[in-house]
């Protein structure tokens, strides 16, 4: 369904080149889960910046449904690093903004938004502004807005990253769940092992920069998946040893 075929991407920063990428080939298929994780820098926003259109590789193809991508992606849904919720805005509001954009009535796109906030678990909160709220919940608002169009593929760029455990905990039961639901096809970028393992179908660990893929395995622990009780399985703790071993040479070499 997505399709990295021999992907280059160089930055200029005060003239001087950054290679971000090298040579980067990834296949991913539709309905998978794919969790990317490496050094800081490798080039993982790069790459989801990439997929959706954002960024045009320096040389090499990427294909969606084996369309080459040339403009903004609007089959993809995509949660940045910072949450980009509009401060003015309450949480109603901000969720329906994709809504309001495509020129959907105000009580049709209300609607759509107060069911999604109840999904994300927001009820009762619908009228607060964002700086209200928990870091978590904005999280959660984030999500609610990327969903409310339907993307039939999420790119997450480090989704629950500054949580706390507890938190990530639901909102990692929350996604399987949206996606047992939805069916859509998931990129995630992670630095927590136990996370990309947790909710992938597959691993994919990047060198560091210039970003190219290392190392690759499929997580074939079944689904639904329990992602507290999961990461206690003999399975999980042979995938876990497994690319734990890849992840230490690749920072050994990086010093970290
Ligand atoms: N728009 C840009 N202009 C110039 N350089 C950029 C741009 N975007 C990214 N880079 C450079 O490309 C490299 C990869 O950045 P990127 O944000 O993709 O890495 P990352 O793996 O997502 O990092 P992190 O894990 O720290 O978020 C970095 O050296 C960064 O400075």
């Amino acid at each position: 369904m997505i399709e990295l075929a021999s992907i280059s991407k160089t930055f200029r920063q005060k003239g001087e080149p950054v290679e971000a990428v090298r040579n980067l080939s990834l296949s991913i298929g539709e309905g998978e889960i794919v969790a990317v994780i490496g050094p800081s820098g490798c080039g993982k926003s790069t790459l989801l910046n990439m997929i959706s259109g954002l960024y045009r590789p320096t040389t090499g193809r990427v294909e969606y449904r084996g369309e080459r991508v040339t403009a903004v992606n609007t089959s993809v849904g995509y949660m940045t690093q910072k949450d980009n919720l509009l401060p003015w805005r309450n949480v109603r509001d901000n969720v329906s903004l994709p809504l309001e954009i495509q020129g959907v009535p105000k009580a049709q796109r209300e609607r759509a938004a107060e069911e999604l906030i109840r999904r994300v678990g927001l009820d009762g909160f619908e009228e607060k502004l964002p700086s209200e709220l928990s870091g978590g919940m904005r999280k959660r608002v984030g999500l609610a807005r990327m969903l409310l169009a339907r993307p039939e593929t999420l790119l997450l760029d480090e989704p629950f990253g500054a949580l706390d455990a507890q938190l990530k905990l639901a909102m990692h039961q929350l996604l399987l769940s949206i996606k047992e639901e939805y069916g859509q096809t998931v990129l995630f970028v992670t630095h927590d092992l136990v996370e990309a393992i947790t909710l992938s179908t597959k691993v994919v660990i990047c060198s560091r920069r210039p970003g190219t893929i290392r190392y690759s395995r499929d997580v074939d622990l079944p689904f639904p998946r329990d992602v507290l009780n999961v990461r206690f399985t003999e399975q999980f703790g042979e995938i876990y040893n497994d690319i734990w071993e890849q992840l230490r040479q690749e920072y050994k070499e990086d010093r970290l």
